[in-house]
């Protein structure tokens, strides 16, 4: 055996040593894990086996203590899986998002949960709203704004409606592929994505498939499934779409922005405890006359709370022209900074409601 042999050996023989005492660790936490279960069954707590604001608290802590070579998304995903499986081990959670298998909306949801939870495809964010709501799944996962293209406004309603809170928010960087079996970029003759995808990628579109007819379909993987039955068709789609389908990448990264970015919601029955990096979001309108926002807004600004997004939407059962603003601030509704700004916002509105307070995205 040569010295490099030699060399090659020794050092996998090291990483077999540490990952056995990875394993053994594992194995140990895991048992720990079990053992918070039984804890919390004794406090009568048996039911809330996914604390997002402890997991945050883990991830912040790892990713601060994290000195590489691994870099702080790698930390995190590692990470994310182990509290996954220890989950699991406590209570399996199923998880509805926008589907079909193969969406960004599906990714979020793993980003977040990690693969041990069981994932719920549905056809519409209704569907996912639905599930949560009688209870056939544990939380849902639907797209609330994109960097680009802005809000999903679907989702905003449906909580005008809805009794459900957000326990959590999922940040994805979008990349979309044009994926085909056309061979090359002149034999296509039409482009399905979701309609999110076809607007975030419209300036690609316009200078390489001018002559291409765009057709929006309900989701990116609806688009990539299309694709693979029309050989002159394209999809926009992610990479793991496209090959879920078995539809060969034509080209990678066609979003028009770089940093192309959706935010996604998690939907839930919980109150998350302050975690420290904490946002709210809240629902408030109030009667139609001059100067409303600026009156509902004032206790924020005079008490330098950061609000991060602000959208309107009209009210429909409230009457027509009268509208409603969702608003996200930094900050959990418990914190002491907050307290005072919310009551006084509370007494000025006529409809007020805290949709949840939970855990910044990492
Ligand atoms: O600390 C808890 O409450 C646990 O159940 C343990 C644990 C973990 O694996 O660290 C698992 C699930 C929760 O979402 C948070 C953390």
């Amino acid at each position: 055996m040569s010295v490099d042999n030699d060399d090659l050996a020794a050092l996998r023989q090291r990483i077999d040593g540490i990952d056995d005492q990875i394993l053994e660790l594992v194995s140990e936490r895991a048992r720990l894990a079990e053992e918070v279960a039984r804890a919390k069954a004794r406090r009568g707590e048996a039911l809330k086996v996914y604390r997002p604001e402890r997991e945050a608290e883990i991830l912040r802590r790892l990713t601060e203590h994290n000195r590489g070579p691994l870099t702080r998304e790698q930390v995190t995903v590692l990470f994310r899986e182990v509290m996954s499986a220890c989950r699991a081990l406590q209570q399996p959670l199923t998880v509805a998002f926008l589907g079909p298998q193969g969406t960004f909306t599906e990714e979020a949801a793993s980003k977040h949960f990690g693969h041990d939870a069981g994932m719920s495809p549905q056809a519409t964010i209704g569907g996912v709203f639905r599930e949560v709501e009688s209870g056939a799944a544990h939380y849902g996962v639907v797209p609330v704004e994109n960097s680009s293209e802005g809000v999903v406004s679907h989702t905003l309603d449906r909580f005008l409606d809805s009794e459900l809170a957000i326990v959590g928010e999922v940040e994805l960087r979008i990349h979309h592929a044009l994926a085909s079996h056309a061979g090359g970029l002149t034999s296509i003759d039409r482009v399905y994505s979701h309609q999110q995808g076809l607007s975030q990628c419209r300036a690609w579109l316009e200078t390489h498939l001018p002559q291409a007819e765009r057709h929006p379909v309900s989701s990116t993987a609806e688009a990539a499934r299309l694709a693979a039955l029309e050989p002159s068709a394209a999809a926009i789609a992610s990479e793991a779409a496209a090959e879920r389908y078995g539809v060969p990448l034509l080209q990678e990264r066609i979003e028009d922005y770089h940093g192309n970015t959706t935010r996604f919601l998690v939907l839930g029955y919980q109150s998350p405890p302050p975690s420290g990096h904490d946002k709210t979001s809240l629902v408030v309108s109030s009667a139609n006359r001059s100067g409303l926002l600026f009156q509902l807004l004032e206790p924020l600004a005079r008490n330098g709370i950061d609000m991060t997004r602000i959208e309107s939407r009209p009210a429909r059962q409230r009457g027509v022209w009268e509208y409603v603003f969702f608003i996200d601030i930094l900050g959990h509704a418990e914190d002491e900074s907050l307290r005072g700004p919310l009551a006084e916002m509370r007494e000025r509105a006529s409809l007020f409601r805290i949709l949840g307070s939970y855990p910044r995205a990492i």
